[in-house]
């Protein structure tokens, strides 16, 4: 099933889902896709995979801040091209990159869309928010059963001020999932973004 918008241009949308280490981001992003007949994607791409490792391993910010913008700028037009049929719906995107990589003593850009005009901007961005507790368990859960313990998903300085970060941006729209199931964490998002 497809559900494109009431008009002809830009009749499908680019969803990003956006939220701290195991809150639920891929779990709803498969789910919606599932749902509106899209295309279920992530920045960055799996194939940057070991070039990723290596950025995180040099710890260098700089880093880490360019290879996260250049891996969106990359996939504008695998996205451009999804979009002419699908809507697109994406495991972390720009707000992520802001949170976890702009320099921690720096004020948030106010304007990033007018500052980083190359990459493609979601039409609308989700921010998936729960109560510590609750994504702390998730995490657990999902550790357990995959038998992988990611050190960066404990990072708990990192989580703070990210997580400040991602509240503080007025462009995301907040969806508090604790106490939902994935299903209606997906209904809330649908609504919002559909009806
Ligand atoms: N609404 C929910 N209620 C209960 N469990 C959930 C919910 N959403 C996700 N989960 C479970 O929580 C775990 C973490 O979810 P998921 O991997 O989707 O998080 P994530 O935000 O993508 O994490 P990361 O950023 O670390 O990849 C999984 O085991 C998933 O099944
Ligand atoms: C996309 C993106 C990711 N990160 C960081 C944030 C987390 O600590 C890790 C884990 O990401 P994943 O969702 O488990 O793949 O990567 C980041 O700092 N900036 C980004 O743009």
């Amino acid at each position: 099933m497809r559900i494109p918008l009431d008009k002809d241009l830009n009749a499908y949308r680019f969803i990003a889902i956006e939220g701290l280490d195991g809150v639920g981001k891929s779990t709803i992003v498969r789910l919606l896709a599932e749902r509106i007949g899209g295309v279920a994607t992530q920045t960055p791409d799996p194939s940057l995979r070991v070039k990723r490792q290596r950025v995180e391993a040099s710890g260098q910010i700089a880093d880490k801040w360019a290879f996260y913008m250049d891996s969106m700028v990359c996939q504008r037009p695998q996205f451009e091209a999804a979009l002419r049929n699908h809507h697109v719906v994406c495991d972390r995107y720009i707000h992520s990159t802001l949170a976890y990589q702009w320099p921690q003593d720096a004020p948030l850009p106010r304007n990033p869309r007018e500052m980083f005009p190359k990459i493609l901007w979601p039409d609308l961005s989700f921010l998936l928010l729960s109560d510590e507790a609750t994504r702390r368990q998730r995490l657990h859960g999902r550790e357990t059963a995959e038998g992988i313990v990611n050190p960066a998903d404990h990072r708990t300085d990192v989580l703070t001020l990210s997580e400040q970060r991602f509240k503080s941006m007025q462009d995301l729209i907040q969806i508090n999932t604790a106490g939902l199931s994935p299903s209606a964490v997906c209904d809330q998002i649908f609504g919002r973004a559909f009806q």
